[in-house]
């Protein structure tokens, strides 16, 4: 199976936010959109989901020698945000799978490896309103993965999720590529191009700019440090300090002391330069881990 887009062009009345676009995809790959804000990348994903048509040109789904218009059912869609709703997340996962046919036991069976892989067996019976905006990006995940989909697309999918589920996601991810699944993932992050892109496309104002082969693809190498003992107005000026990919804080307000603990990845080139400067600041570094590709 592989999937053509031929010349897709999508307007919104006089608007184009797709231009020209033609590309092809092969079954098994991982191809990652990427593209400043507004490039068009949601909008590929909804073309490619079939929840849009093209203005002109065509979507189309080849196999087994046989091609098809619109997409089938084996496609799975995590959003860019799942809406807040009023169920549990098992409700609402078991409302999504039965919509596509699965049974309540093979619902069940899918769920609660994943449940118990993100952490959220304890919370799976707990309303969607009550919980964070990284445990509804999980739930948003689960439901993609719903059925084993051929074709899996997903918005940003590492928004909102810690680091250690980040990781988790990833190998998750590598799983269903070794079983030929196609990704297509709208992603700034380095992380995911690191870890799972075959190829890059990047998007810029609705056109396809460049189509960066698996060997053109750059990789860093991150270093991932715990820091504690910095205060939450220094961790704010580090977040800005060149070399820092990102900066997360998590509060420490079970433990005695009143600084939070900080979990910070950086460009592994810059790690001296910034690990000396976190020292300087009064910083306990907890532990360094190199990340290397
Ligand atoms: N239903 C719609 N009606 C009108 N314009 C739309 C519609 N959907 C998207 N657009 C416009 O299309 C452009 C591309 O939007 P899209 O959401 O695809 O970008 P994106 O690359 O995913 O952005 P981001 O990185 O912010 O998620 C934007 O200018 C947006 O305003």
């Amino acid at each position: 199976m592989f999937i053509q887009l031929d010349r897709v062009s999508k307007r919104y009345g006089e608007k184009v936010v797709i231009s020209d676009v033609s590309l092809q995809i092969h079954q098994g790959e991982c191809l990652v959109l990427m593209g400043d804000n507004g490039s068009g990348k949601t909008t590929l994903l909804r073309l490619l989901a079939g929840l849009i048509y093209p203005t002109e040109g065509e979507v189309l789904r080849k196999k087994n020698g046989g091609t098809k218009k619109t997409l089938n059912r084996k496609t799975g869609y995590a959003i860019d945000r799942l809406p807040v709703t009023n169920f549990t997340a098992m409700e609402y996962l078991l409302a999504m799978g039965l919509m596509q046919g699965l049974s309540k036991k093979e619902i069940q069976y899918q769920t609660d490896k994943w449940f118990e892989l993100f952490g959220l067996i304890e919370d799976k019976n707990e309303q969607i309103a009550s919980y964070s905006k990284g445990m509804r990006q999980k739930v948003n995940i689960m439901q993609s993965l719903l059925g084993d989909p051929e074709l899996l697309l997903l918005d940003e999918p590492l928004s909102g999720l810690d680091r250690n589920s980040q990781r988790n996601l990833i190998q998750l991810l590598l799983e269903y590529k070794k079983t030929k699944t196609t990704l297509v993932c709208a992603s700034h992050e380095p992380y995911i191009v690191s870890e799972l892109a075959d190829r890059v496309a990047e998007m810029q104002r609705g056109k396809l700019i460049r189509l960066l082969q698996p060997e053109e693809i750059v990789t860093i190498d991150t270093t991932l440090v715990r820091v504690t003992n910095l205060s939450e107005a220094e961790a704010k000026l580090l977040s800005t300090a060149e070399g820092i990919i990102e900066l997360s804080i998590q509060s420490t307000q079970s433990k005695k002391e009143a600084e939070p603990e900080l979990t910070i990845i950086m460009h592994s080139s810059h790690s001296d330069l910034l690990l000396a400067h976190i020292l300087a600041q009064g910083g306990s570094i907890q532990s360094v881990t190199k990340e290397e590709k």
